[in-house]
This record gives structure tokens, sequence and C-alpha cells, in this order.
């Protein structure tokens, strides 16, 4: 039985894990996300998950998988956390009233045999139009200030999104059907609860 490592210091990633049960030690990767944006945002997002496992992988772990992903907001370019309180102003700007992408790209790796599974989810995710003074309203609550796209569609930010086609869970952060397909190829199944196949 592997023991499961989220290399993640999101709050969000750590309780959809507890959601559905499952067992897992939270060690925080330290990597520089200020990656190469020449990429192709899918490309992007589990090129950076990637390096979030290594990251832990590297540090020596045995008998782990180690999970990571990587969310972005697409519109346009790349939407990561915003820097500031204007850059969320120009994020929320450029997204209300429209469509845009969610991807998370998600990373699986073995610690023992390096064995590594990479894959992403996208979402599109209709905004609802906002005023300014509703967008800084938003901001005011400061939930947009940790969030790809400055965001969270499990919070205050229910009341923005009109509609998804797709995931729900990776909008939030982790997409967990995906991640069950992908633990699968490592022979385990978390709907058996942890249960090594
Ligand atoms: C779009 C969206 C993003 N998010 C969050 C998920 C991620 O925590 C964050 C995107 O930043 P990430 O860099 O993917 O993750 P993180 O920095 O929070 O944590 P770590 O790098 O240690 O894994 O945005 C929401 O919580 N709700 C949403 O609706």
């Amino acid at each position: 039985m592997k023991d499961i490592i989220l290399a993640s210091a999101s709050p969000r990633r750590s309780e959809l894990l507890k959601r559905i049960g499952l067992k897992f030690e939270v060690v925080p990767a330290d990597i520089d996300e200020a990656n190469i944006r020449e990429l192709g945002p899918e490309s992007y997002t589990v090129d950076i998950a990637h390096k979030k496992a290594l990251d832990i992988v590297n540090r020596n772990y045995k008998n782990s998988l180690v999970i990571a992903a990587d969310t972005v907001v697409v519109k346009g370019g790349i939407m990561g956390k915003p820097t500031d309180e204007n850059e969320a102003f120009e994020m929320l700007k450029a997204l209300q009233g429209q469509w845009h992408e969610v991807i998370t790209g998600v990373a699986i790796i073995d610690s023992d045999s390096k064995a590594e599974i990479l894959d992403y989810e996208k979402t599109l995710v209709k905004m609802t139009s906002l005023s300014d003074m509703e967008i800084r309203a938003y901001i005011m609550s400061g939930e947009p200030m940790d969030k790809a796209g400055s965001y969270g569609i499990q919070g205050v930010g229910a009341m923005i999104v009109e509609r998804i086609e797709g995931c729900y869970f990776n909008v939030v952060g982790l997409p967990l059907n995906k991640l069950n397909a992908m633990m699968r190829n490592f022979g385990v199944d978390l709907l058996m609860g942890n249960i090594q196949l």
C-alpha cells in the first residue's frame, strides 16, 4: 500500500481529497511558477504540476504516490493568481459576462519506480456580467486574491458563475474523476478507499 502525498499548499485541494475520504500527507512543493508561458495553457499547467511533483519526489520520499496540480484560467492569455487588487480587477473585468476556460494540469509520480502519469482537465465557465462596483465589492471580500483568475467558484464566487460545461471540481483545483482514472494506472482505486488493486 503506497502512502499518498499531496504536493500542494492549496487548502481547496486538501479539502477535495478529504471529501473523497483519502488518507494523505500534505507536503507543499517549492518551485518557480514563473514558467515559460510560450507553452500552450494545457502544456503549461501539466509542466508546472510535473515540476511540483518532482520537487517532492526529489526529497527522497519512499513508498509514496505524489500528486500535484496547477490550475489556470484562460481568456486570451493565461491568468494565474493576481499579484494585487489592481490585477484582480483587470482579470474580473476581462472575464465578466463571457465564457472562459479553466485548465488544471495533474501529475502523479511513484516515488520508488519514478513512473509518472501526466494529464489535464478543461472546464468551460460562463461568468455573469459585473459592474465595476460589483467587481470591487467582490475583491474587498478577499476571496479573489489566492485564486487563478481572481475568483473562487466554491465560495462567494458561486454567485458570479452562471454556467459551467465540464468538471466542477476541476475549476476548484483538482479534477477528481480524472484523478481517480489516473490513480488506477498505479493500481489504486480511490473509490475502493486506497485499496491496492
Ligand atoms: C478558478 C479557481 C481557482 N481556485 C484556486 C485553486 C488553486 O488553489 C489556485 C490556483 O493556483 P495554483 O498555483 O494552481 O495552486 P496554489 O498556488 O493554490 O497551491 P499549490 O501551487 O501549492 O498547489 O486557484 C479556486 O480555489 N477556485 C476557483 O474557482
